[in-house]
């Protein structure tokens, strides 16, 4: 809890309250409701309200559905087509390591700013359930940079990924924003021989609606594969299929260092 404390003190400076009203005070604007360890709010002094919710059946998976305001979301979509990427209709992916565009260096500053906003709203929970809740862990949060590789993905209304787990020269804690049409991810288990209980058919849904943003780490990043099968009938959710349409998909992740 001290070394939370400290961690917002160093990035937000010392505050001049006493020590029960700024404990008052961050109650009020940041711990509001947390069911079984599955939902988490979160008020930044930015002024914005974030929710978490985590995916019970896999340790390390968050999902922020209101990551992005609309007009977030028109702003990113407008600088990732000032790239000018996508001119070409041939492609449909662009790649870029260290240097990051500025914009991409904004996002990752934000994602970085919500966590540790909303990892300081769980650890008050924490401090009073006694439940243990982590949205990002923080060496990954404070590492530097955050992320220094980027994947901008663009799918037309039947494109998907296959299920992969992503590569080992990423490191652990990676960050994907979704932005236009809403889709269904499905997350399985590695197949594991040891454990051959498991079905190996079962798969968690998730569903990314525009602006959302997912956090995968520990068991989520190296223990589930994702995939997004945009085919018909296979976007389904609560019972209804969802139309397909373009979708982009940004990515953020760190290399791991070569010595
Ligand atoms: O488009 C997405 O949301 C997923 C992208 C992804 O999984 C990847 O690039 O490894
Ligand atoms: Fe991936």
């Amino acid at each position: 809890m001290e070394e939370v404390k400290s961690i917002v003190r160093e990035a937000f400076g010392e505050s001049s309250n006493s020590e029960g009203e700024e404990e008052e005070y961050l109650n009020a604007h940041s711990a509001e409701n947390l069911e079984n360890g599955k939902r988490l709010s979160s008020e930044s002094v930015f002024g914005g309200s974030h929710n978490w919710e985590s995916i019970t059946e896999i340790d390390g998976l968050w999902l922020c559905k209101d990551f992005l305001s609309t007009h977030q979301q028109s702003n990113l979509l407008s600088s990732i087509q000032q790239e000018g990427w996508f001119a070409a209709s041939s492609s449909n992916q662009a790649m870029r390591f260290g240097d990051l565009p500025g914009w991409a260096v904004e996002l990752s500053s934000s994602i970085h700013e919500v966590i540790l906003f909303s990892n300081y709203a769980a650890e008050l929970e924490n401090y009073e359930t006694g439940k243990e809740v982590c949205i990002f862990p923080q060496d990954l949060l404070w590492r530097e940079p955050i992320f220094d590789q980027l994947i901008v993905n663009m799918y037309q209304p039947t494109e998907g990924i296959c299920p992969h787990v992503d590569l080992m020269r990423f490191e652990d804690g990676i960050a994907i924003v979704s932005l236009e049409s809403t889709c269904v991810m499905h997350f399985s288990r590695v197949e594991n021989d040891t454990c051959g209980v498991q079905d190996p058919q079962h798969k968690v849904p998730v569903l990314l609606t525009p602006g959302c943003l997912i956090l995968m780490w520990g068991e989520a990043r190296y223990l589930w594969k994702h995939e997004i099968n945009r085919k018909p009938g296979i976007q389904i959710w609560e019972g209804q299929e969802i139309d397909q349409k373009r979708r982009i998909s940004v990515t953020l992740r760190k290399l791991c260092q070569t010595e």
